[in-house]
């Protein structure tokens, strides 16, 4: 039977004092790859900060990943993260140090000790996206899509059971974009989760996968035809 890897049941969520979203359902299933769209604000960063513990889920029932969105506490947002890996739009590398410190401070910081091991690791997640070559450039040395190779590295780093893409072609030209939804896609073809955001129909009809809209504070589900995600 298919595992529930994410669900939220009549999910309100908020930005302050605003309802963003009013009364959200979604049920996601282990290895599946999953499409957010919809209007500029209409509430999926929003969606997506909730889901990674940076929002609190307000009402209705939530769980992700094992952890239950409801009364997530303070101390166990780090345990979450460790099971989600996060891509953004604007890959949020930290620019002072190499593409393999970059990977490196991640594994520090989630508990990893052994040189080897970390090593071994950080190779295996840049082969993934093609960037083993260049473990030793700056970020700022790198093209945008190169950066975003690196950013879906780092998400991969602690083998997380789901991927939560914000908008991770908003930044890259056509041709880029395409290139970094085939990493998505061979990542996803080995197994792994995928729920991205976008507003890249291109992209959507060259990869057509489950394609959910927000649309006035709620989630619909799309019928793969180019008239119903315009
Ligand atoms: N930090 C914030 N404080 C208050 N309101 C916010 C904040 N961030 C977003 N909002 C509001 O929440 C609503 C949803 O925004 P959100 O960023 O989730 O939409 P979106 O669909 O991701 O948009 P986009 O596609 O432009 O990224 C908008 O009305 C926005 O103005």
């Amino acid at each position: 039977m298919a595992e529930v890897i994410l669900s939220l049941q009549n999910a309100q969520i908020f930005q302050r004092e605003n309802l963003v979203l009013s009364d959200v359902n979604l049920s996601i299933n282990r290895g599946e790859f999953v499409y957010l769209i919809g209007k500029t604000g209409s509430g999926k960063s929003s969606l997506m900060k909730t889901l990674y513990g940076d929002l609190p889920l307000e009402n209705g029932k939530g769980s992700i990943v094992g952890f239950n969105l409801n009364n997530l506490k303070e101390k166990e947002i780090p345990f979450l993260r460790r099971k989600i890996g996060i891509v953004f739009q604007d890959f949020k590398l930290l620019n002072d140090r190499s593409v393999f410190d970059n990977l490196l401070f991640v594994l520090r910081a989630t508990g990893w000790k052994d040189k080897t091991k970390i090593k071994d690791k950080i190779n295996e997640v840049l082969a993934k996206v093609g960037m083993e070559t260049k473990d030793f450039k700056m970020p700022f040395q790198l093209s945008g899509g190169e950066q975003q190779r690196v950013a879906i590295a780092r998400a991969l780093l602690n083998n997380p059971d789901l991927i939560l893409a914000d908008e991770p072609s908003g930044n890259l030209d056509p041709a880029t974009s395409v290139d970094v939804m085939n990493v998505l896609k061979e990542i996803h073809d080995s197994g792994k989760t995928i729920l991205m955001a976008t507003h890249d129909y291109a992209l959507i009809l060259k990869f057509p996968y489950r394609t959910i809209k927000c649309e006035g504070g709620e989630l619909f589900e799309v019928v793969q035809q180019k008239s119903t995600i315009n």
